[in-house]
């Protein structure tokens, strides 16, 4: 069956096409975002949901999607997506970070020069019949200093703008190395001292917790007496409150704010303040920018539900069309070793080591150790997938560890997986052979070559004679037949494993007659999923 796509805000018509051109049926409801209990009731018959900011991605939401896949958000800010519980239930959720920044940025300049020559009032003013040339005394920018808080996508394109303007800039962020800065033409400097010497100050970090407030009364006293202040970025950086009595007292003489503590802002005790230029969150909005992200969020989404690959996935580790193909088969083996060890894991897992070994290296290994993570864990939380799976590990103190070396064995590249608890420490190693599918070859340390299959039967034994003739008669007794039977031993004599590959799943109530024979240890029937 297609996957569906829930549309559910204004999105640029292309995004449709481009759903249709890949096979996926699409359901265009632009105004669906705003009416919260409607999406709730219809959530679940969707496999990707494309928004923009109206539609607020709540766990309740996510909770109801109970077949969704993947969240896109044309557009840069993510805040009205739940991440942590999408990333619980296994949902990707995507943006389009590059799409709308020059638009947003020019935005953020148009502000600067509304503001110093406060056009929107003298526009008002002008078509209201009044003449007041004397009342709107505007500034010049050229000479003056902009001081551009966070110095990424947008901010970098304000600030190169700005230098073309002639104004000097100054950045403040945490993350700009100062060869970036050289490269940008801006100064470097710490947040106190863009306060002191800003005489228009623009904001372009993501709402954090280390931002939200960031413009706030303390801040706004280090700040020049008539210093304007533009926020086309995310209404939470600034404080409103404060905001509005600097307006007041005259120590800020000016703001540009697309983007309010509260939105839709329909009220705000912003509105209606002189020199206080305000736009309802218009940032990314021109033709292009809209374009640009519509087309890129569905052909990200597309690319996932169709081919698997993950492009600019906030709780994902990237996997591009191109190599989607080649890593598929690695996935499935990641996911089978981890499952083995999963199954035979009683305790609490400590640690995951995981080895990747020749080709394997060179591989995709954040998305392999996902993929080892979910199936180590599905054998207790079903519904565990790529997205959760690390999330999970980190919540239950799993230290993980991953190590690349050069081709060390026959195989051109295997992945060696190695789990410790309390109890013991257990490992398996596998590859992937020529038809694609996986194979363990390495359990415990001992050497084999075994198919995996969806119903397999593991034993630990002593390495005495008569095994393959006490397991198979056991289950010939029992109706199960054997598709495959490979035996391993770390000497003669020493610790074994057999491993068979059955038709059906081997009887529980059967072990108990395993397990009293003097030649196995333990018995553990084990189930893979090995569809494609
Ligand atoms: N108004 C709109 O319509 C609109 C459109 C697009 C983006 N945005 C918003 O603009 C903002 C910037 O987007 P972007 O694409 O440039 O993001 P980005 O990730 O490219 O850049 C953000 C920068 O902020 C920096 N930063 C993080 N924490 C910081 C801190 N505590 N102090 C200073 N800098 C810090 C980061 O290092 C990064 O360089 C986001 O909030 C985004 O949601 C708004
Ligand atoms: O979709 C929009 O109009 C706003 C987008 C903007 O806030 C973003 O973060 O990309």
């Amino acid at each position: 069956m297609a996957p569906r796509v829930l549309v559910s805000d204004k999105l640029s018509p292309t995004a449709v096409d481009i759903f249709k051109h890949h096979g996926i049926e699409v359901d265009y409801q632009p105004d669906l975002g705003k009416d919260k209990e409607k999406l709730l009731a219809i959530i679940d018959q969707y496999d990707g949901l494309a928004i923009r900011s109206a539609t607020k991605v709540t766990e309740k939401l996510i909770n109801a999607a109970t077949n969704l896949k993947v969240v896109g958000r044309a557009g840069i800010g993510v805040d009205n997506v739940d991440i942590p519980a999408a990333s619980r239930r296994g949902i990707i959720v995507m943006n389009t970070p590059f799409g709308n920044s020059i638009t947003t940025a020019e935005h953020a300049i148009a502000m600067i020069f509304a503001v110093a020559r406060q056009i929107p009032e003298a526009n008002a003013s002008t078509h209201n019949g009044k003449w007041e040339k004397n009342r709107f005394m505007g500034v010049e920018i050229t000479g003056k200093t902009l001081g551009v808080i966070g110095c990424g996508n947008i901010g970098s394109v304000v600030a190169m703008r700005a230098i073309g303007l002639k104004m000097h800039v100054v950045a403040f962020d945490p993350f700009l190395s100062q060869q970036r800065a050289e490269e940008l033409g801006v100064e470097k400097v710490e947040l106190d001292e863009l306060f002191a010497r800003a005489d228009f100050i623009t904001l372009h970090t993501p709402l954090t917790d280390k931002t939200r407030g960031i413009i706030n009364a303390a801040a706004i006293a280090k700040m020049k007496d008539g210093v304007r202040i533009i926020n086309c970025a995310r209404g939470g950086l600034v404080v409103e409150a404060d905001l509005v009595e600097a307006l007041k007292s005259g120590k800020v003489a000016g703001a540009g704010i697309d983007v309010f503590e509260n939105e839709p802002a329909t009220e705000n005790p912003l509105f209606n303040l002189p020199n206080v230029v305000c736009t309802p969150h218009l940032g990314a909005s021109t033709t292009e920018a809209q374009e640009n992200v519509a087309l890129q969020v569905a052909e990200q989404m597309s690319d996932y539900l169709i081919k698997g690959a993950v492009t600019n996935a906030i709780n994902m580790p990237s996997i591009s069309a191109e190599e989607a193909p080649r890593l598929k088969p690695f996935i499935k083996l990641a996911e089978v070793l981890g499952a083995f060890v999963g199954q035979v894991t009683e305790e609490a897992i400590r640690e995951v080591e995981v080895v990747f070994d020749g080709s394997t290296a060179a591989m995709n290994t954040r998305a392999l150790i996902s993929a080892a993570l979910a199936g180590l864990i599905r054998p207790q939380v079903s519904d565990v997938n790529m997205v959760s799976a690390p999330i999970m590990a980190k919540e239950r103190g799993v230290i993980l560890s991953e190590v690349k070396r050069d081709k060390s064995g026959v195989f051109d590249g295997y992945i060696k997986l190695t789990v410790k608890t309390s109890a013991k420490t257990r490992s398996i190693a596998g590859t992937v052979f020529s038809d694609g599918k996986p194979r363990f070859i390495q359990i415990k340390g001992i050497n084999l070559d075994a198919e995996v299959g969806e119903h397999m039967l593991y034993t630990t034994n002593y390495d005495t004679p008569g095994i393959i003739g006490l397991l198979g008669t056991i289950c010939a007794k029992h109706g199960v037949n054997i598709a495959n039977f490979q035996l391993g031993r770390n000497r003669p004599g020493g610790d074994a494993i057999a491993l068979l590959y059955l038709d059906a799943p081997f009887p529980e109530n059967v072990l108990q007659e395993l397990k009293a024979t003097d030649s196995i240890i333990s018995a553990k029937p084990l189930h893979f999923d090995v569809s494609a």
